[in-house]
C-alpha cells in the first residue's frame, strides 16, 4: 500500500488537505467558532454519500434558477479552502459543506436560526465510492477486500474523518434533539428514487419557494449525466490545486467524484464472505439506531 501519512485528530483520521497538514487543530477550531448568519446553510455529509449533487440542488433552489454554480463545491468547503476570509466574505446565504462530523460544526449556528442538512448513504456503496476516489488519489496495492478490513468495516480506525457508524450516529443524535426544525436528514436513495419530492422536500426545510416546473427543472439539471457534463465544461476547478496535491497530469487531475452514480454498486465488490462479515459489524454498531434505513 503506497498512501499518504495519515494523522490523527479527535480520534478520526484526517484526508490530507493543506489547511489540516499544517494545523489540524486551528482549523477545526475555527469552524467551530464561526461567525453564523441566520441563513447560513451547511451541508453536512459523510465522504462519498452525494455532496456534490445535493449541493448543486441547494444552490439551485436558493437562486432559485437553474444555472451551474461556476465554483465546484470545494470553493464552500469549510475543512479545506486555503482561508476560510472567502466563507466570511460571502453574501448571504451561505451554502457551505462539510465532511466534519456534528460536533465540529459551528457552534454558533443552529442559535442563529442556520440550517444543517445531513445526507446518509448506504454504507457498502459509500465504502465503494470511496475505494475508487482513493484509488485516483494513488492508494495502490490494496485490494477491495483489504480496504474494507483494514480501513472501511471496522469502527475506530476508518478511513477518513472517523468511521461512517459514528458520523450517522452522531448525526441521528443530533436530529433527535433538534427542537427547532434546523436539521433535515435526507437519504441518496430516496433522493435517487424520488428526486421531485425529495427536492421539494429540501425547498420546504429551506424556506424557498419553487414552482413544480423550478423543481423539475432543478432535478434535471441535476441529474448525474448533467452534473457530470458541467463538472468537465463550466466548472472552475482551480481551487482544488489550492486545497490538496494532486496526482500530476499537468496538475489537473482529480478523482472522478462523478463515477457512477448508482444505488447498489456494492453487489459488483462485496463477496458473498464479505458481506457477511459487513452485515454482523453494521447490526451491532447501529442496533440502537432508529434511522429509517432500508438499503438494498
Ligand atoms: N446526480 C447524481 N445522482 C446520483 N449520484 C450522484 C450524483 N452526483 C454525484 N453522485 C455520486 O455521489 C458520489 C460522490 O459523493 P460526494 O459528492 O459526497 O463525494 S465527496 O466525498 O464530496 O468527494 C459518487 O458516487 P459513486 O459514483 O458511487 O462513486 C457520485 O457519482
Amino acid at each position: 500500500m503506497d498512501f499518504p501519512e495519515r494523522l490523527i485528530f479527535d480520534g478520526m483520521n484526517i484526508p490530507p488537505f493543506r489547511p489540516l497538514k499544517e494545523n489540524v487543530e486551528k482549523r477545526f477550531t475555527e469552524i467551530r467558532n464561526l461567525e453564523c448568519r441566520k441563513d447560513d446553510i451547511i451541508l453536512a455529509t459523510y465522504n462519498k454519500s452525494g455532496t456534490h449533487w445535493i449541493w448543486e440542488v441547494v444552490c439551485m433552489l436558493i437562486k432559485g434558477n437553474t444555472e451551474y454554480t461556476k465554483e465546484i463545491k470545494e470553493f464552500f468547503f469549510l475543512e479545506a479552502i486555503p482561508d476560510l476570509d472567502v466563507v466570511h466574505n460571502l453574501p448571504s446565504p451561505r451554502p457551505m459543506n462539510t465532511h466534519l462530523p456534528y460536533r465540529w460544526l459551528p457552534k454558533q449556528l443552529t442559535e442563529k436560526g442556520g440550517k444543517i442538512i445531513h445526507v446518509i448513504r448506504n454504507p457498502k456503496d459509500v465504502a465503494v465510492s470511496l475505494y475508487h476516489h482513493l484509488v485516483d488519489f494513488g492508494l495502490s496495492n490494496i485490494s477491495f477486500s483489504q480496504f474494507m478490513e483494514t480501513m472501511f468495516m471496522i469502527p475506530s480506525p476508518a478511513f477518513s474523518m472517523g468511521s461512517w457508524y459514528d458520523y450517522v450516529k452522531e448525526c441521528e443524535q443530533a436530529a433527535e434533539n433538534d427542537k427547532h426544525g434546523a436539521i433535515l436528514t435526507m437519504f441518496y436513495e430516496s433522493m435517487k428514487k424520488n428526486p421531485i419530492d425529495e427536492t421539494k422536500r429540501l425547498a420546504k426545510f429551506l424556506n424557498v419557494e419553487a414552482s413544480d416546473k423550478l423543481i423539475e427543472d432543478i432535478v434535471e439539471k441535476c441529474s448525474f449525466g448533467n452534473l457530470k457534463n458541467a463538472d468537465k465544461t463550466i466548472k472552475d476547478q482551480s481551487i482544488l490545486k489550492k486545497i490538496i496535491d494532486l496526482p500530476s497530469v499537468d496538475g489537473q487531475a482529480k478523482p472522478n467524484i462523478y463515477r457512477k452514480g448508482i444505488i447498489g454498486d456494492w453487489k459488483n465488490h462485496f463477496t458473498v464472505a464479505l458481506n457477511e462479515q459487513f452485515d454482523k459489524i453494521y447490526a451491532e454498531e447501529m442496533k440502537n439506531s432508529k434511522l429509517p434505513i432500508q438499503f438494498e
